[in-house]
């Protein structure tokens, strides 16, 4: 399936200078969305995974489906002050600003091989820190799985050594 036809770019986008990759006309699409899904699972054989860790909020549509269909659990990463229990923290950069990520402190069991996922990855920031996380809590960092990959902002760079899959780049 041609996954870039499903999905919309908008120009300027939430700031002049952006062009925003909008899945949210993929995810509409219920066979595109499943395709996607059954897409990244194919190209996961072979690779052990006990867990699998998403960013806010997108992050969510691409990972917990992906944990569903690989039978393992899924660790929501949310932004500062959303997750009830005790967590850890992580200040990050991203194309179009500055956050901080949180995940509970009992998420990961240490040793399991985690897959971290999301539906883009641009300049890396949110994964490096999504990984920064993972790595404090002993979890071992198996890849990241995304729909879409801006090829032109060099986030594979950032996250040397990491198997990176993604099916839809922009060059
Ligand atoms: O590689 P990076 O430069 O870090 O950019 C990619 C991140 O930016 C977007 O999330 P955003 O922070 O906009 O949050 P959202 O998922 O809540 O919309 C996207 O879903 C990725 O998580
Ligand atoms: N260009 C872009 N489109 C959609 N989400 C993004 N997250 C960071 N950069 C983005």
């Amino acid at each position: 399936m041609d996954f870039k036809e499903k999905i919309r770019v908008i120009p300027d986008f939430p700031q002049p200078g952006i062009r925003f990759k909008d899945i949210t006309t993929l995810l509409m699409d219920g066979k595109a969305y499943q395709a996607a899904i059954n897409e990244l699972v194919e190209k996961l054989k072979g690779t052990e995974i006990d867990l699998v860790v998403g960013p806010e909020a997108r992050g969510f549509v691409v990972g917990a489906p992906l944990a569903y269909a690989l039978g393992v659990g899924f660790v929501p990463v949310r932004k500062s002050g959303k997750l009830p229990a005790e967590t850890i923290e992580v200040k990050y950069s991203l194309e179009y600003g500055k956050d901080a990520l949180a995940m509970h402190k009992d998420a990961i069991v240490p040793g399991q091989k985690v897959l971290i996922a999301d539906d883009l990855l641009a300049t890396g920031g949110t994964i490096s820190a999504t990984l920064d996380l993972v790595k404090q809590l002993g979890g071992e960092p198996v890849g990241a799985s995304f729909f879409i990959e801006l090829s032109y902002l060099n986030g594979r760079q950032k996250l040397e050594g990491l198997d990176i899959i993604s099916l839809v780049q922009y060059e």
